[in-house]
């Protein structure tokens, strides 16, 4: 299904969009949820990634299917090895099978793991005997993804001993592992994060705990490039706080040089977008390690506002749902954009001319077709395969389309 955008004439005031819960959140409250049954959670994501993760942890023996969610790849895989007396093929889309697990899986061979690969060695399917994991300590790389840290460090309250986990190499999504960390405390976990050192006491019992699940940041990040991108839109997103989990809530602070302004409701839960007359940069330097999800959509904002940006800290890009850069790289140069990206940076020029009636692939990623469309402000542009974007945000288009852009969806046989 594509999908073509064009700016309406909708009142761009008075929005209101209530997003949906955390993904990541989502996904590791379902896994402590599974070890300790008297965590309750609230507004629990939509998302597909977060229904395959849940359906996972419903089976014990036979075969489980993550499709694209990386999140639920590594946290079942490490939840599996873990649980005596499961036996799980564990595989996902084509896509999923040329990411990288070697470094999660040694981890856990390390302290005891039964996992082996299926079909290419360090990739899913893998097929895993749970067992009862009984060493201390483990090393782990961490400059490739913080997903295999993670996933650690939420099996580790099950373990006989707890686990002392030391990273090792540049820490990469560090906000993430402290989401993991903050999340353990909330349910009563000790944990300390130090250095390059994580350790996690072992539990039997907590005591019951409800949480609610703070909304999808890097899901707002859609609307912070709308609102950059128009006239002057005003829209309230629900439910946030300022003091957040989520590292992708760094969006308020550098959407301020893109020209949106941020104020936070702490009674309301929410968050009001407005457009600033600020004088913008020539060009924005930042580097995304901290917040690799709002690489697209930022790199998308500048090209539309006709600034120049430098984005570095992107290395991990290459290994999620598609290589991200290189599929920035020829979407934006689709549109005008003069841009150059290498294995860990993208640099665009200021520019000002876009390409109109442009069709924007996605390559099987929710973000490819999100962090595009908001150009439609600018332009009319068509998005491929628009059904993309339930993997984190089911209901986009709808929201979409409450901010004025109107979406005219085309059936294909893709
Ligand atoms: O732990 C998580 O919930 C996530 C960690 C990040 O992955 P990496 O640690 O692989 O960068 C991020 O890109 C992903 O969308 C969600
Ligand atoms: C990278 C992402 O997800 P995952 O790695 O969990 O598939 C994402 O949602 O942008």
């Amino acid at each position: 299904m594509n999908v073509l955008l064009k700016r309406g004439t909708i009142p761009q005031k008075n929005i209101k969009i209530n997003i949906g819960g955390s993904k990541s959140e989502s996904n590791r409250l379902l896994i402590l949820q599974a070890s300790f049954p008297n965590i309750s959670i609230e507004n629990l994501s939509d998302s597909d990634d977060t229904v395959v993760l849940k359906k996972g942890l419903e089976t014990k023996t036979g075969l489980v299917d993550v499709h694209h969610a990386g999140t639920a790849m590594r946290f079942l895989t490490a939840f599996f090895a873990a649980k005596e007396g499961a036996e799980i093929t564990l595989t996902g889309s084509q896509r999923m099978q040329e990411r990288p697990i070697s470094i999660l899986v040694d981890a856990l061979k390390n302290v005891g793991a039964d996992i082996e690969y299926l079909k290419k060695e360090g990739f899913p399917p893998l097929k895993i005997k749970g067992k009862s994991l009984s060493k201390k300590e483990v090393k782990i790389n961490a400059d490739v993804s913080s997903q295999y840290i993670s996933a650690l460090m939420l099996i580790a309250p099950n373990l006989p001993h707890g686990l002392t986990i030391y990273l090792e190499g540049n820490i990469t999504s560090a906000p993430y592992i402290e989401m993991t960390l903050s999340l353990l405390k909330k349910i009563g976990i000790s944990g300390d994060f130090s250095e390059n050192t994580i350790t996690i006491p072992s539990i039997e019992t907590i005591l019951k705990t409800e949480i609610v699940v703070e909304s999808d940041w890097s899901s707002a990040s859609y609307f912070y490039s709308l609102v950059a991108l128009s006239d002057n839109l005003e829209i309230t997103l629900s439910s946030f706080s300022e003091e957040s989990r989520q590292g992708d809530a760094a969006l308020a602070q550098i959407y301020k040089s893109l020209g949106v302004e941020t104020i936070f409701d702490a009674s309301q839960k929410t968050i009001s977008l407005s457009k600033k007359t600020s004088e913008l940069p020539d060009s924005l330097m930042l580097d995304l390690s901290n917040t690799p999800d709002l690489a697209q959509t930022i790199a998308v904002t500048c090209f539309g506002l006709g600034i120049g940006c430098k984005l570095l800290g992107l290395q991990t890009l290459k290994i999620k749902e598609t290589d991200r850069l290189a599929a920035l790289n020829i979407e934006l140069k689709k549109l005008g954009a003069n841009i150059t990206v290498d294995d860990h940076s993208l640099v665009l020029e200021k520019s000002f001319k876009i390409n109109p009636n442009s069709s924007i692939e996605t390559y099987q990623d929710h973000r490819m077709a999100m962090a595009f469309a908001p150009l439609a402000m600018k332009t009319n542009l068509i998005i491929k395969n628009a059904q993309v974007v339930s993997k984190s945000y089911p209901m986009f288009w709808e929201d979409l389309q409450k901010v004025g852009i109107d979406c005219v969806f085309e059936n294909t046989s893709k």
